[in-house]
């Protein structure tokens, strides 16, 4: 196991990632994370959702996925990871006309398996499908240049819930809030994304992440496993990027001012 002081190994993703990135909205990024730091990070997952048994909000998110949000504020190697130099770079050269990046939020994401009594998370009957969605349409961000690094902690196969992506739906711009009612999927609200190609389904090991763009449409199987889907998501967003006063729960009462940027300590400067 590493030390707690060992720097996350994080490589740097290669030109044909930025350009699949760019042309797909999303990229496929094996090997992200060093396998002994991503051991460690899984084994602090499973303590800490060991101590959250039984917190489950009856919510649409909620039905999809837990969450743990902000992470990387409570446990130091998911602090690392998200503020490595090498990661923030790697964000910064996938997005387009982008100098620096801020940290939007992270996350550790447990799917447990669908139809599982006594799971340590989610509904009596275990997590559904994560409906297909955009993350953008929520955020207080004067514009869409945001992505989200999703870390596989462990070996994820396909069948457990990797995510999937409508390719190039992120060049359609914000197409609504998913989430909010029953039947609210992208697709239910707009069949003609169907036509897109749907990327294939795909294992993942631990330490392979997807990276997805904010206006990307994307969403998960249930998992059909029969242990949870456990992964580490880290949200970055252009630093330039001004605060638009939407209502958000992250973001409401922290006194942000319009049209200024997110200078505030929750939403660091990532030095790349
Ligand atoms: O992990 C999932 O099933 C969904 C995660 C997601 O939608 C996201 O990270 O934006
Ligand atoms: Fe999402």
């Amino acid at each position: 196991m590493p030390a707690r002081s060992d720097k996350p190994a994080v490589r740097d993703v290669t030109d044909s990632e930025i350009g699949s990135f760019r042309e797909r909205g999303w990229a496929r990024l094996p090997g992200l994370v060093g396998a002994d730091y991503v051991a460690d990070l899984r084994e602090r997952a499973l303590e800490r959702l060991g101590e959250r048994r039984g917190r489950f909000r009856n919510n649409y998110v909620d039905q999809a996925f837990g969450q743990d949000r902000d992470i990387a504020r409570h446990d130091e190697a998911y602090a690392a990871l998200a503020l490595s130099p090498a990661l923030a770079r790697n964000v910064r050269r996938l997005l387009v006309g982008v100098d620096a990046v801020r940290l939007q939020v992270t996350n550790l994401l447990v799917k447990e398996p669908a139809g599982n009594p006594g799971a340590a998370e989610g509904p009596p009957d275990g997590h559904g499908a994560t409906v297909f969605h955009q993350d953008f349409p929520w955020m207080p961000m004067d514009r869409s240049s945001m992505l989200t690094v999703w870390l596989a902690l462990d070996e994820v196969p396909a069948d457990m819930g990797a995510l999937r992506f409508y390719e190039r739906s992120h060049r359609y711009g914000p197409l609504g809030r998913s989430f909010v009612r029953e039947d609210d999927g992208a697709l239910d609200q707009h069949p003609w994304l169907g036509e897109l190609p749907l990327s294939e389904p795909f294992d993942l090991a631990a330490g392979d992440a997807t990276v997805h763009h904010s206006l990307v449409i994307h969403g998960a199987p249930a998992n059909r496993r029969d242990r949870p889907r456990l992964s580490f998501t880290a949200t970055y967003f252009d630093a330039a990027t001004l605060y638009t006063g939407a209502p958000y729960g992250q973001t409401d009462g922290l006194g942000l001012a319009v049209n200024e940027p997110f200078d505030h300590p929750l939403f660091p400067v990532v030095p790349s």
